[in-house]
């Protein structure tokens, strides 16, 4: 059986003079273990656990963000298919933006860096084609979402 993750893309819009969706950042965390790679906040589906409450627990525990502090953005789930060490791995991904952009970030163990970043750079951090096409269809949605708010 796959294993089965889930997550938040989280990202926040600055105040600052840049137009939209450049005033858009990404949340991107580092893991202290492994090859060190850069994922938004996802981890395991415990038993029997639904897939959006594990978007939302997994989010607290690795970025310390609730989900009193998110805004879940309708209309985008993505599933990301990949293998880790032989084994079929499935992602989900919903959308949701930091309330108050100036909230602070809390890593757990687990991750030894965490980085704001725009679209490109979060790209480069991702550094996987899939989270790559993933982080820029988040992007699209948002901006055709920015454009009705
Ligand atoms: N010491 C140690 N301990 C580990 C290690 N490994 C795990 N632990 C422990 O497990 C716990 C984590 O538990 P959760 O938080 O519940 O799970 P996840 O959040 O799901 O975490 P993972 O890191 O297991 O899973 P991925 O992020 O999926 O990375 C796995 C591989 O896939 C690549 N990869 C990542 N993203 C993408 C993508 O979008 N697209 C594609 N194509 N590939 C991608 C990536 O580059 C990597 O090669 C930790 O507490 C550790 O104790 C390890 O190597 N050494």
């Amino acid at each position: 059986m796959a294993l089965r993750a889930c997550g938040f893309i989280i990202f926040r819009r600055l105040a600052n003079p840049a137009p939209p969706p450049d005033n858009i950042e990404y949340l991107l965390l580092q893991t202290s273990y492994g090859e060190h790679h850069w994922t938004p906040p996802k981890g395991h589906v415990d038993p029997g656990e639904d897939d959006l409450t594990t978007a939302l627990r997994e989010t607290k525990e690795e970025a310390g963000l609730g989900a009193e502090d998110l805004r879940v953005i309708d209309g985008f789930l993505q599933e990301l298919h990949y293998e880790v060490r032989g084994r079929p791995k499935e992602v989900l991904y919903w959308l949701a933006e930091l309330r108050d952009p100036g909230t602070a970030v809390t890593l757990s163990d687990e991750h030894q860096d965490y980085r704001w970043a725009r679209l490109e750079e979060a790209c480069s951090l991702a550094q996987h084609r899939d989270m790559q096409d993933t982080l820029r269809a988040a992007h699209r949605h948002l901006e055709t979402w920015q454009d009705k708010q």
